[in-house]
């Protein structure tokens, strides 16, 4: 037996182990069985390449828990050490200058253990003693057994073993007891080994009987040793693309398409991604792509590694340039990782324009759930929008679809307006705005649906692209207006028209749906009489505001609408004329008194005109503020007359509320009101 110092001045590294390491401890395991599984493939490759020629044996590694002992054992059937390689590999840690090397990087002591083969000593993590016992695949090699209890001393004994391989006896500290539990180490041997390419045997495989889990004699073998993505496309099916997805991912639903991403220039990567079917809304996704380096299992958090809009995606990523144990900041800066992402963003455009070129139909089947995330892509991706440009779709409200291209070249004729914009009309729900879809289909124009999540940002990311192309919803305003093609006409009613018709529409506006504003326009005998329209501009504003917190202003501000009244309908030139018939004796002294005092006001303004304000007479000018109050109150008085005479039309609140209706904006009280007005009006 020997005793020894351990070849680094590993008086500091322990503790730099046990504190830099300690948030991210269970990793000790990853790195255990992965050195396990480095042994046996080691192993293989000397068998095949003949400079191993005797009995290879089952290439397994084995895990086993024994709570009694208070141990964790990793048991392989690999190459084994020597005494001379454990004095070696293990004692003379594999880097010369270490204990300056550890001064200097000690504060991310993670990295170093990554890159300077400290796996091993990670088992002090969770270990009070750390035991190996090994015997060399070498002809004539002893078996020895290796101690140390996570101090710089250790001992080095010859010892008996039977087969070839090593075993690394885990004796788990107090404090770690969990790490003994079996559905703890079958949790970690799932999450991180899960793919590794030697079976790892935990425990025998359980099945249920007599009213409890019981052992059979099948191992359980964690892991599928030869998954998808290490195979080459052309050897799978759909299904086995399926069949691994949900080995990835149990309680997901159908992936929409998967990417096989096989690279070995200039650098080298691995995987599948899969669009998955979101179901719902624009859910945050708890499936998320993992991170393998060699099969091994690094991490699921990919956020700087792949493109942002790409984390929403599922499947696999495998690189061997992908550092293991390392921080995150670490991999984001990492030259080779950057190069991985922006090569994965040109892989997956690519691979989506040769489904939309070979197999239009098929993908625009699956277009309504792929779009939310090429739309992602694009607005969060210049060079992905830049390459999904082509195979981006639009879908009209009769269920067609169409790219960019192709639907421009549809409506250009027909809907490009008298500033030469074209003018693309959209709806967000057919239902809600029927009446407004019918009408400009009416005109002949069409009509996209823009229903998605991410639809108002992306109309305004295409307007930003393309300054000749507008995007209006159809009850953003008349029709004349959402494409106007030449002046339009103009309204026919006097001013003081329009102040009594506006003041008797007012008078039945709901207050409580929101501010509205009313209007007149000439739109043609046979439109409707009255519609209600609501801005483009602050409707977007309010939209956007919605998902942004930072536009919190437009959030804040009511929902505003405007009642535009048709002045060329025949029953609002009736409401008019009887509005004339039955007021104009109650308004005329009142208009007459407005009239006369107005006159009283100009002929006041004569005589001080030119005058600085200083200069005016003091009686002038409180006579002038007397005339404007008196028309202010003439004014109210007259509004209020109308208001009154306008509440008791029924007309005028028949027409209001066929145009709330229309919209969608006539509810609860008032949508009650109507239904009783309408069985008057019929009897
Ligand atoms: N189960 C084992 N069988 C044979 N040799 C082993 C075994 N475990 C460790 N070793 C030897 O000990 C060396 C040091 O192991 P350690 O895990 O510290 O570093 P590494 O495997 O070289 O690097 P890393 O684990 O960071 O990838 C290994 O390179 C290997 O030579």
């Amino acid at each position: 037996m020997s005793t020894g110092k351990i070849g680094v001045s590993t008086g500091n590294l322990f503790p730099i182990i046990k504190k830099f390491l300690y948030s991210d401890h269970e990793i000790f395991l990853r790195e255990i069985v992965s050195n396990a599984v480095d042994a046996s493939q080691k192993m293989k490759v000397l068998a095949s390449n003949g400079e191993f020629k005797g009995e290879l044996g089952e290439l397994k590694v084995r895990v086993k828990a024994d709570k009694a002992a208070g141990t964790l054992t990793v048991s392989d059937n690999g190459i084994g050490m020597t005494q001379e390689e454990v004095e070696k590999y293990i004692n003379q840690i594999a880097f010369s200058g270490a204990e300056e090397f550890m001064n200097k990087y000690k504060d991310n002591a993670a990295a170093i253990i990554g890159h300077f083969g400290l796996g091993f000593y990670s088992s002090f993590m969770v270990s009070d003693r750390v035991e190996i016992v090994t015997k060399s695949y070498k002809e004539g090699a002893k078996a020895v057994k290796w101690s140390c209890e996570g101090n710089p001393e250790y001992t080095l004994e010859e010892t008996e073993k039977a087969e070839r391989g090593t075993d690394i006896i885990m004796h788990i500290s107090e404090e770690e007891k969990d790490f003994l539990e079996d559905a703890k180490v079958n949790e970690l041997l799932t999450k991180y080994c899960k793919f590794l390419p030697i079976e790892i045997i935990f425990g025998k495989k359980k099945e249920w009987k007599d009213g409890e889990y019981k052992d059979t004699t099948e191992d359980n073998v964690i892991n599928d040793t030869n998954p998808a993505w290490t195979r080459k496309p052309a050897d799978l099916t759909e299904e086995d693309y399926g069949k691994f997805y949900h080995e990835l991912y149990p309680m997901a639903q159908d992936p929409l398409f998967h990417i096989h991403l096989n690279v070995d220039y200039p650098f080298n990567l691995t995987g599948i991604l899969y669009f998955p079917k979101i179901d719902n809304k624009f859910e945050i996704q708890k499936n998320k792509i993992q991170l393998y380096s060699n099969q091994v299992y690094v991490t699921d958090s990919v956020e700087g590694i792949v493109p942002e809009y790409l984390t929403l995606l599922h499947g696999v990523i495998d690189s061997p340039d992908i550092p293991l144990n390392v921080s995150r900041s670490y991999l984001q800066s990492d030259r080779n990782v950057k190069k991985i992402s922006s090569h994965i963003t040109k892989k997956v455009a690519d691979s989506l324009s040769d489904i939309f070129t070979n197999k239009r139909e098929d993908y625009e089947k699956k277009w309504d759930d792929l779009k939310i995330f090429i739309q992602y892509g694009m607005l969060t991706d210049e060079k992905f929008a830049e390459r999904a440009k082509t195979i981006f779709l639009f879908k009209n409200t009769e269920g067609k679809y169409f790219t960019y291209e192709e639907y421009e070249n549809l409506i250009k004729a027909n809907q490009t307006d008298k500033d030469n914009k074209v003018v693309f009309l959209y709806a967000t729900d057919v239902k809600e705005q029927y009446t407004y879809i019918e009408t400009v289909k009416g005109k002949g124009y069409d009509v996209l649906l823009m229903d998605g999540q991410l639809d108002t940002h992306f109309i305004n990311h295409l307007e930003q692209k393309n300054s000749d192309h507008r995007f209006v919803r159809v009850d953003s305003d008349v029709i004349d207006k959402l494409i106007s093609k030449e002046e339009t006409k103009e309204v026919s009613l006097s001013h003081e028209e329009q102040e009594e018709l506006r003041a008797v529409f007012t008078s039945q506006l709901p207050k409580e749906e929101g501010m509205f504003m009313v209007n007149f326009e000439a739109m043609g005998e046979n439109a409707d009489p009255v519609i209600v329209t609501r801005s483009e501009f602050m409707r977007r504003m309010k939209e956007m505001a919605a998902m942004n917190p930072g536009m919190g202003f437009y959030g804040a501000m009511g929902d505003q609408y405007t009642l535009v009244v048709n002045t060329d309908h025949k029953l609002v030139n009736t409401i008019l004329e009887n509005e004339k018939k039955e007021m104009s004796a109650r308004l005329e002294p009142i208009n007459f008194e407005i009239k006369e005092t107005e006159k009283k006001e100009a002929e006041l303004d004569e005589l001080n005109k030119g005058k600085k304000d200083e200069e005016i007479p003091q009686v002038d000018k409180d006579r002038k503020s007397e005339y404007h109050k008196t028309i202010a109150d003439l004014n109210k008085q007259k509004n209020s007359l109308l208001e009154e005479y306008g509440k008791g039309n029924k007309v005028v609140g028949q027409l209001i509320d066929l145009a709330l209706l229309a919209n969608g904006l006539l509810k609860g009280e008032a949508l009650n009101r109507f239904v009783k007005r309408s069985v008057e009006l019929i009897k």
